[in-house]
């Protein structure tokens, strides 16, 4: 059986969500979802003038400001000319970054995630084709793609505190 999700609101996978409010950090800085730290990795500099740099530093910091998920976005998107050049290349790897740093810091989300053991993930949004099934289920759903990856690697991880067990382990878990 398939694990489907969408909304952040869902119970219980809708932490699974970038939107809900599970919180990652970004250098210095506490990020409020997941979708604070993607959109405002769009504005991380490759090859820029100092100008540019301060500019969208600014901007990050706007966006890491935002009450709410979907206002990041919308901040994210009235800037696209600033986004970095490469983000077409580099958004699968942010997205990974993102998912990675909220499974592995909040343990109870993480548990979540590990009971979903080898079944599917699905991101089953109807408006999104990239990240989500799409309306058809013809969407590439790389969202459900890289929470599976991060499951793999939790799940490793965890069975590696196992074998030492101690004190890492129990904070772990
Ligand atoms: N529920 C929902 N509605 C949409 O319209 C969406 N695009 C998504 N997808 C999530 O929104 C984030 C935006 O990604 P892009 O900046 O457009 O690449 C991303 O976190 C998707 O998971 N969801």
């Amino acid at each position: 059986m398939n694990i489907y999700f969408c909304d952040a609101s869902e119970n219980p996978y809708g932490c699974f969500s970038n939107s809900a409010f599970y919180g990652v950090r970004l250098d210095i800085f506490q990020c409020r979802t997941s979708e604070h730290y993607f959109q405002a990795q769009k504005f991380e500099g490759n090859s820029l003038t100092e100008r540019e740099a301060k500019r969208n530093n600014l901007l990050l910091k706007e966006i890491l400001a935002a009450k709410t998920p979907e206002v990041a976005i919308a901040l994210a998107e009235n800037y696209r000319q600033f986004w970095r050049s490469d983000w077409e290349e580099v958004k699968d790897q942010m997205m990974y970054q993102a998912v990675f740093k909220k499974f592995d810091w909040h343990r109870d989300i993480r548990k979540i995630l590990l009971s979903t053991g080898k079944k599917a993930i699905i991101y089953n949004s109807p408006s999104d084709y990239y990240w989500g099934f799409g309306e058809d289920g013809t969407g590439d759903n790389k969202l459900g793609e890289i929470l599976m990856s991060v499951r793999d690697i939790l799940q490793k991880k965890t069975d590696r505190l196992k074998n030492h067990s101690g004190a890492s382990y129990r904070w772990w878990l």
